[in-house]
């Protein structure tokens, strides 16, 4: 099982794309003059610490080295590890007639301790304890084709781990996305900087584990180049206070705000009740409900606190508009007639909104778009939900989800947190954030209107719409890691995550 994207608390908070981490490898090449073989061997050095740690016992080694940079690292690497008396395969792939010369000292460095270099010929040997993948790192530049490809296939199938330098093989640094095959790792020892795409779309199942080895370049110069996207986690927030105020004695409910949930057309009655739970349990002042009569009964059975209003035309929504200070609308919402009513109405408010679901499947179609201007908005997509509002396939969506993201937030001027593996938040100025909490437990039914419920709650206690989606993506994906802890992911309900989200928007981790 892949490790909850929570296990990479440790990682810094700075992500950047491939061409900033080679502006990096520059600025400490020339402002901290750590030449280029000495950054390599800091990388080997680094790499083979973590194989040591992880495998204390492995003896028989396959490293496998491409024609880059990366090969270089490999050649540390097997360096190392024949110093250290453990017995070294090591195959070469592409021209290696022709190796940077960083990596054509670290060659004689294998070389002088004795390492066999061989082409690859065909076969992975199934004896070895472990493979090191220095094939590619942040060189990759197209699918991996040949006989590339046939060995990307051999270490897949082998029976040994897999320790991948910096990337692994396949992965595209940028956009998490593996062109297949790429190499599946257990562990990722990744250099200098953290690549966004280790941790969204394909990224985590890829890399297996993730350390992170700065090869000691001074934070200053680590810090001279702004993060391309920041990493977030509940653990972070929480540490710098980007949650809830603690409550005062002297209070009220209203100044905690009145969270209106607009949906459950016939037949999803469900998706409105977990919003407003999600809304009551995260702190909203009051939660009124506008859904079908049908439902108004078992909303009222499982949460008597929400004010339960049927309504069966947009016009009945009017004066509920008018006690309400922030609208969740789209869970259950439908895309008949009713659910369009009552869209209309929403959209001519001036009130903080989460858009879901429903009401984002009818906001991408023709004559319903719009940008949001100064109104405080948050719409939450998935991948599907996105690539019908920008109009793409999903596949483009995913293929590269910091610019679809990105492109969503300035196209509707509101905030956008396109959800699944690494959900990204994006505010329409170009700022990104990345929450490395979650689990693959969370693709399941209700997720997304708790999400929904828990955001408008935030919005009704008086964050902006870029600090609830910060803290609420965090609290509500800390809260199914917690709630997935003791029983799996498999089998996670939306509504498990309701203790949880209490407990964690309340600072209490346990
Ligand atoms: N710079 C530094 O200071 C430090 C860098 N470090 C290390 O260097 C790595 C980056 O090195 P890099 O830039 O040499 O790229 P790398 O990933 O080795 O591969 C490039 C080669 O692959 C080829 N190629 C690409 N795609 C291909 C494909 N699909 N199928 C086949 N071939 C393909 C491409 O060929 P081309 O397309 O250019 O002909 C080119 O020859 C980085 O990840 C880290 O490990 C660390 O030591 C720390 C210090
Ligand atoms: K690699």
């Amino acid at each position: 099982m892949t490790q909850p994207l929570s296990a990479f608390q440790h990682l810094p908070a700075s992500l950047f794309t491939a061409a900033a981490v080679r502006e990096l490898d520059q600025r400490a090449l020339t402002d901290e003059q750590i030449p280029a073989f000495e950054l390599m061997s800091r990388a080997g050095q680094a790499a083979f610490g973590c194989l040591l740690q992880r495998w204390p016992t492995a003896q028989f080694l396959t490293v496998l080295a491409g024609p880059g940079n990366n090969g270089g690292d490999a050649y540390v690497v097997a360096a190392l590890a024949a110093i250290h008396g453990l017995d070294v395969n090591f195959y070469t792939l592409g021209d290696h007639g022709q190796l940077s010369e960083a990596s054509t000292r670290a060659r004689e460095m294998a070389l002088a301790a004795g390492v066999e270099v061989k082409p690859w010929a065909g076969v992975l040997e199934r004896d070895s304890d472990l493979l090191v993948d220095g094939l590619l790192g942040t060189g990759l530049n197209k699918a991996p084709a040949g006989e590339l490809a046939e060995l990307i296939e051999q270490i897949n199938s082998h029976p040994a781990p897999v320790l991948a330098l910096d990337i692994p093989t396949g992965l595209h640094a940028d956009t998490g996305c593996a062109l297949e095959p790429a190499v599946r790792a257990d562990l990722t020892v990744t250099f200098v900087a953290m690549k966004q795409g280790l941790l969204t779309a394909d990224g985590p199942d890829y890399c297996g584990d993730i350390a992170y080895a700065c090869l000691d370049i001074r934070p200053a110069v680590l810090k001279s180049m702004a993060a391309d996207v920041e990493r977030i986690g509940y653990q972070v927030l929480a540490e710098r206070h980007e949650g809830l105020a603690a409550r005062r004695g002297n209070v009220h409910k209203g100044r905690y705000g009145h969270v209106l949930v607009v949906g459950g057309d016939e037949g999803m009655g469900g998706a409105a009740a977990m919003a407003c739970e999600a809304a009551a349990r995260s702190g909203s002042g009051l939660v009124s409900c506008a859904t079908r009569g049908s439902h108004a009964q078992a909303i009222l059975m499982r949460r008597p606190e929400v004010m339960v209003k049927p309504v069966v035309s947009g016009l009945e929504l009017l004066p509920l508009l008018e006690r309400a200070s922030v609208l969740a609308v789209g869970p259950g919402l439908g895309q008949g007639s009713w659910g369009e009513l009552l869209l209309q109405q929403v959209l001519q408010s001036d009130l903080p909104v989460v858009l879901d679901a429903d009401a984002l499947n009818l906001l991408a179609s023709p004559g319903w778009r719009q940008a949001f201007g100064e109104r405080q908005v948050i719409m939450t997509p998935h991948p599907g939900e996105a690539a019908r509002l920008l109009d793409v396939d999903i596949r483009t969506v995913q293929n590269d989800r910091f610019a679809a993201a990105r492109d969503l937030a300035s196209r509707y001027s509101a905030v956008v947190v396109l959800k699944g593996c690494g959900s990204l938040i994006a505010h329409p100025d170009g700022r990104v954030a990345l929450c490395s909490d979650g689990n693959a437990g969370m693709a399941s039914g209700g997720m997304g209107d708790v999400l929904t419920g828990v955001l408008a709650a935030l919005l009704a206690q008086g964050m902006d719409a870029w600090q609830a989606a910060r803290w609420g993506v965090c609290l509500h994906s800390a809260a199914a890691d917690r709630a997935a802890h003791e029983n799996g992911l498999c089998g996670l309900l939306a509504t498990d995550l309701m203790p949880w989200l209490r407990r964690l928007n309340n600072y209490i981790t346990h």
